[in-house]
């Protein structure tokens, strides 16, 4: 089913929390949802589900308003808050407790808990859960009606590297059986692993709809990271063969415009050695800096500006 927003917005009091957003997610393919905290992920995901109203404009699942679906369990799936479960009650109650309100029965609880890992746990209080047990118990009580929509905010949150793995495959798998998959994230570098489309949104503006490759091709450039002995008679045999050379802090050279093989066969035409010639793809972080560089709100200092973004440009280069 196609999640379609059109002309959606939503205002709290003076503030405007989503503007205007038109986009579509498809079936079969994993879409992510991308904006720096506060850009209105959430609320966007709470009016797909009608937990929220919006203020002008729409947005439907399968061409219908949530509210008027007959069966939503069945319909859309989503995790939301994953800790808004009930502390004092064991996980498999909790599941039990949502299937039975939707008329399904024990062995479908217990298949999910098998599909997220909790199985061993089931029968523990959810208070004593670690918030990445938490986000896996929201993901089975997602996918306990298995509904060909869902919608996952910030799964990631919470989750060590073997989880996110996880979530990752997950999704993967979700979208590749033809579901319609639209996982929200302020996690750049993890979002370029995982989705195939993205939707990008800044204090509420739609920035970018576009298949990702298309979007890190677009919006920021690869580049070929180079060190030779020679840097300076190197750098000017690429000048001329049509390259934009800098240099580096460590001296190596950064080369837009040539590929990395072009640039080796340059180097030997000048009989120059080259120690290392390392290609740098554009990654989805750099090019979401680019994005939404003029709409992140919490840019007053350095710190915040990394929290915003949960960021390490480390890897970006
Ligand atoms: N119930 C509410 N009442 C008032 N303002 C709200 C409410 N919900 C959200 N907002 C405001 O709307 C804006 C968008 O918030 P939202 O939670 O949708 O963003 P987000 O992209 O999901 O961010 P985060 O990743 O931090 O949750 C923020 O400025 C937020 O303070």
């Amino acid at each position: 089913m196609v999640i379609e927003a059109s002309g959606l917005s939503k205002r709290y009091g003076s503030t405007v929390a989503v503007d205007n957003l038109t986009f579509t997610v498809k079936p079969g393919i994993v879409t992510g949802f991308l904006g720096p905290n506060g850009s209105g992920k959430s609320t966007t995901m709470r009016m797909v589900l009608g937990l929220d109203t919006p203020t002008k404009g729409t947005i439907t699942v399968g061409g219908k308003d949530y509210r008027s679906l007959s069966a939503p369990v069945h319909e859309v799936g989503a995790l939301l808050d994953a800790r808004a479960v009930h502390g004092g009650r064991s996980a498999y109650n909790h599941l039990l407790w949502v299937a039975q309100a939707a008329g399904l029965g024990r062995d479908r609880v217990e298949q999910v808990l098998g599909e997220v890992g909790l199985a061993e746990v089931a029968g523990k209080r959810v208070g004593g859960f670690s918030l990445g047990m938490q986000q896996r118990l929201g993901i089975a009580t997602a996918l306990l009606g298995d509904p060909p929509t869902l919608l996952f905010d910030e799964p990631l949150n919470g989750l060590d590297p073997d989880g996110i793995r996880w979530v990752r495959e997950l999704v993967k798998r979700l979208a590749a059986e033809g579901r319609t998959v639209f996982v929200s994230s302020h996690l750049m570098n993890e979002m370029q692993q995982t989705a195939e489309h993205v939707v990008v949104i800044g204090r509420g503006k739609l920035v970018a709809d576009a298949p990702i490759a298309e979007l890190t091709k677009a919006n920021a450039r690869s580049h070929v990271r180079v060190v030779t002995p020679s840097p300076g008679d190197l750098a000017r045999a690429l000048t001329r063969g049509g390259a934009t050379v800098s240099t580096a802090a460590d001296g190596s050279l950064v080369v837009v415009g040539l590929e990395a093989a072009r640039i080796g066969d340059i180097a030997l035409e000048q009989r120059i050695g080259v120690h290392e010639l390392t290609p740098k793809l554009a990654s989805l972080e750099a090019a979401f800096m680019d994005l939404t560089h003029d709409s992140v709100q919490y840019r007053a200092t350095e710190d915040t500006h990394d929290r915003a973004f949960a960021g390490k440009r480390s890897d970006t280069a």
